[in-house]
């Protein structure tokens, strides 16, 4: 891949190959942008068909952090790491403590924490090695696995989504699609149940499914029927483009709102939802509950003022179908241009001199 074409194209900062043959760590540490403040995003653990997919995952979601972030209010920027290998059996203590000593040869302009494939307990073999992780063990004083509370992001974004479709926020006896009952949905399916919602799951994993039927009554439906199912509400929680050619047209519900990041597999199936009338809540927004945890532990970490942010996706969610009504345009563009617009005007208010200890200036005013 022509890395530099696309780093201009879409304006990224650095990238940083990482090579350990002792502990065999193979990273790729990407940062989009830093307007905002350091760049704090997940890191990837998975087997890739290529190194230029590797590359080109870490560069794509690098960049949907900076949007993340910024929608969400946080004043940090976008960076991404995918580690090449299985997470199953590629790890080992070596590989996170050498990767974390790579974090922390870029003092503080990428932070680390979780992402599919990753841990807790990898979170806190990096921690040995470096300060600039989140998502660390509670015995650390920091906040551990952001999936709970991303699950709680994704319940306040579906009912503010549901407000706009239902004229009520009450998820009271709403049938609910979900797509995946990994992490993040098997809290959401929790918080659904007890509100009094009707739940259709699949899963690749016939256990998951299995708790879902058992503990919320959930229906189970096939892989591929979890798309035509009659429901009020389609919650992916999955995978990322399966909002697709081959899926939009079968989709009955009035809302999507859920989990998995990177939902539209192209932009134009976001266009077509908005021609549908369905209320699409974006992913990042929607989904910005972890990191608005994790991204806590960076002022010491306070649970209840953490808990107090995340509720705000149900407003930040409320703003953006906002936006969407008032220009008439699909809702995943009224939030790229929420973030892009707040990103623009802390650039420009950053621009004013401010001096400070390295600047040549500094040692007149000693
Ligand atoms: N964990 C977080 O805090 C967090 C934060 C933001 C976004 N996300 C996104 O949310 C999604 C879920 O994250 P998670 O942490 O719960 O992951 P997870 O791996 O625990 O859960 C995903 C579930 O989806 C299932 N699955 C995979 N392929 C499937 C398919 N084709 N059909 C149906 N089910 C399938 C898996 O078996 C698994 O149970 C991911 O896209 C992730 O990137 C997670
Ligand atoms: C920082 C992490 C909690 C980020 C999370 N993996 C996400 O995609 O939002």
């Amino acid at each position: 891949m022509e890395i530099f074409k696309y780093m201009e194209t879409y304006d990224y900062e650095q990238m940083v190959i990482c090579q350990d043959k002792q502990s065999g760590l193979k990273a790729i540490i990407c940062i989009h942008d830093t307007t905002l403040g350091p760049a704090l995003g997940g890191t990837r653990m998975w087997t890739y068909d290529s190194e230029d997919a590797a590359i080109e995952d870490a560069l794509r979601l690098a960049r949907g952090m900076t949007y993340k972030n910024a929608a969400a209010g946080l004043n940090l920027g976008g960076g991404k790491t995918v580690i090449i290998g299985d997470p199953k059996k590629d790890k080992n203590e070596e590989m996170f403590r050498a990767f974390g000593r790579y974090i922390q040869g870029l003092n503080g302009r990428y932070i680390t924490a979780e992402d599919v494939g990753t841990t807790v307990e990898d979170m806190d073999l990096i921690y040995q090695e470096t300060p600039f992780v989140t998502g660390v063990s509670p015995a650390f004083g920091s906040s551990g696995n952001p999936s709970p509370v991303t699950a709680y992001g994704v319940y306040r974004g579906m009912k503010a989504a549901a407000m706009e479709a239902f004229g009520t926020d009450s998820l009271e006896g709403k049938v609910i699609a979900v797509q995946g009952v990994g992490h993040v949905a098997y809290t959401l399916c929790k918080h659904l149940h007890e509100e009094g919602a009707s739940l259709i799951v699949t899963d690749i994993n016939k256990e998951a499914v299995q708790r879902a039927v058992e503990d919320f009554g959930a229906k189970a439906v096939d892989i591929d029927d979890i798309y035509s199912v009659d429901c009020d509400i389609f919650a992916p929680c999955a995978l990322g483009a399966i909002i697709n050619d081959d899926t939009i047209s079968k989709i009955k519900a009035k809302v999507i709102a859920g989990a998995a990041n990177n939902q539209l597999k192209e932009t134009r199936h976001g266009d077509a939802l908005h021609e549908m009338g369905i209320v699409y809540a974006p992913d990042y927004v929607i989904n910005a509950g972890g990191v608005i945890n994790v991204a806590d532990e960076l002022n010491g970490y306070n649970r209840e003022r953490a808990i107090k942010k995340v509720e705000t996706i149900y407003d930040n969610i409320a703003s953006v179908i906002e936006i969407s009504k008032r220009d008439n345009i699909p809702t995943y563009l009224a939030a790229d241009r929420l973030a892009e617009e707040r990103i623009e005007r802390m650039r420009k208010s950053r621009s004013q001199f401010l001096l400070n200890e390295r600047h040549i200036l500094s040692s007149r005013t000693r």
